[in-house]
C-alpha cells in the first residue's frame, strides 16, 4: 500500500508569550490518504490554522515553532519528505511543488496589481521551469477547469474584476498550478455566500477525483464537513479530542465536546419552532480555556457535564472507540 500523503505524528506547535512557551497545540496525530478529504473543525482558537501552518512551515517567525513530532509528506515522484527539518529554502519548493494552500479570504492570496492569469502561471515557470509562452496557456487551461467561463478573456483581468466566488476559483487554480499531493484549504468557503460556498464545495470534491490528492479541510462549519469530508478530526485547546469517519462521528460522537457541538447545529425548521417558543439554540456553557492556563486533566472538563474527578487527575490518552473512530474522553462508553 502506498504511503498516506500526509502523516503527522505527535505534533507540538509553541509561542512564546512573555518569555513562556505555551503550546498551541499538542499531541496531534493525523494522517491523510491519496484521494481522502480529512476536516479539521473546532471552536475558533482550537488550533486548526496553527496546525496548517505547521504543515506549511509558515508559523509567525520569531514566536512561533514546532517543538516536537514530525509532519510526513509524500511528494508527487513518491518519496516522503519530513517537513519539519527542512530549511526555508527546501521548505518553500515543497509549498510551490507539492502543497496547494486555499485561504478564507482570496485577497490574501491574489496580489491585486498581477493578472489573474500571470499570477497562476508564475508558479508554473518558477516551480515547473515552463517558459512564458505555455505557462500562460497552463493558467488558461486552469481557469476553465476551475470553472470560470471565458478564461482567455478572465486571465487577462485584475482580481477586482472578478466576484469573490470567481476570486476563490482563480486561487484554487493558483494552488493546483503544480499539481500538488495535499491541498490545504483553511475557511476556503466561510467568506462566501451560501449558494457560491455549495459550488467551491463541489468544484473541490471534483477536482480531487480528477486529482486524486488528498485535502485537509480546515473549518468551524459542520454542515460543511458533513458535505465534504471523509474523516473528520475535532480540536479542542489545542488537541485532538475525537477522530473518524464523518458518518461514525456524526450518527454517534464519543466525545461530550463533539456532542456539545452538533447539538449547536441548528437543524432545518429547529431554529424558528425553538425560537417561537422562546427557547434559544443549546450552546456548549462555559468558554475555551485559555492556553497558558490550561487545566491538570482534560481540558474540557471544565465545561462537562459528564466529567469525574479522574478527568481532572490527568489528561485522557486516545481511546479506540472502534477499529476507526479515537476518542480523548475516559467516559467514551457512556455517551
Ligand atoms: N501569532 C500568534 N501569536 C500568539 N499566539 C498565537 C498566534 N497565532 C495563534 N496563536 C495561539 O494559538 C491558538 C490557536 O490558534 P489557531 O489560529 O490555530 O486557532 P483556530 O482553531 O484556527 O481558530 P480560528 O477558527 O479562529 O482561525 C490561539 O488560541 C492562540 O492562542
Amino acid at each position: 500500500m502506498d504511503a498516506p500523503i500526509l502523516s503527522i505524528s505527535g505534533l507540538r506547535a509553541v509561542f512564546r508569550i512573555a518569555g513562556r512557551d505555551i503550546a498551541a497545540v499538542q499531541d496531534v496525530d493525523l494522517t491523510i490518504g491519496s484521494g481522502e478529504t480529512v476536516a479539521l473543525v473546532g471552536e475558533s482558537g482550537s488550533g486548526k490554522s496553527v496546525t496548517s501552518l505547521s504543515i506549511i512551515g509558515l508559523l509567525p517567525k520569531k514566536i512561533g515553532h514546532i517543538a516536537d513530532g514530525s509532519i510526513a509528506l509524500r511528494r508527487r515522484d513518491g518519496t516522503v519528505t519530513e517537513l519539519t527539518g527542512l530549511d526555508p529554502e527546501s521548505l518553500r519548493k515543497v509549498r510551490g511543488n507539492d502543497i496547494g494552500m486555499v485561504f478564507q479570504e482570496p485577497m490574501t492570496s491574489l496580489n491585486p496589481v498581477y493578472t489573474i492569469g500571470e499570477q497562476i502561471a508564475e508558479p508554473i515557470r518558477i516551480h515547473l521551469g515552463k517558459s512564458h509562452r505555455d505557462a500562460a496557456a497552463d493558467a488558461v487551461r486552469l481557469l476553465a477547469q476551475v470553472g470560470i467561463p471565458d478564461p482567455d478573456r478572465r486571465a487577462r483581468q485584475y482580481p477586482h474584476e472578478l466576484s469573490g466566488g470567481m476570486r476563490q476559483r482563480a486561487t484554487i487554480a493558483m494552488a493546483l498550478s503544480c499539481d500538488p499531493t495535499l491541498l490545504i484549504a483553511d475557511e476556503p468557503t466561510t467568506a462566501l455566500d451560501v449558494t457560491i460556498q455549495a459550488q467551491i464545495l463541489d468544484l473541490l470534491a471534483e477536482l480531487q477525483a480528477q486529482r486524486g490528492m488528498g485535502i485537509l479541510f480546515v473549518t468551524h462549519n459542520l454542515g460543511v464537513v458533513a458535505e465534504i469530508a471523509d474523516r473528520v478530526a475535532v480540536m479542542y485547546a489545542g488537541r485532538i479530542v475525537e477522530s473518524g469517519p464523518v458518518s461514525e462521528v456524526f450518527t454517534r460522537p464519543r466525545h461530550p465536546y463533539t456532542a456539545g457541538l452538533m447539538r449547536s447545529v441548528p437543524r432545518l425548521g429547529q431554529a424558528t419552532t425553538l425560537k417561537a417558543a422562546g427557547t434559544p439554540l443549546p450552546t456548549i456553557a462555559g468558554n475555551v480555556p485559555s492556553l497558558a492556563l490550561l487545566p491538570k486533566g482534560c481540558s474540557f472538563a471544565p465545561r462537562c457535564a459528564l466529567a469525574i474527578d479522574a478527568c481532572r487527575a490527568a489528561v485522557p490518552p486516545l481511546f479506540a472507540a472502534t477499529s476507526t473512530q479515537k476518542s480523548r474522553c475516559l467516559r467514551w462508553e457512556d455517551l
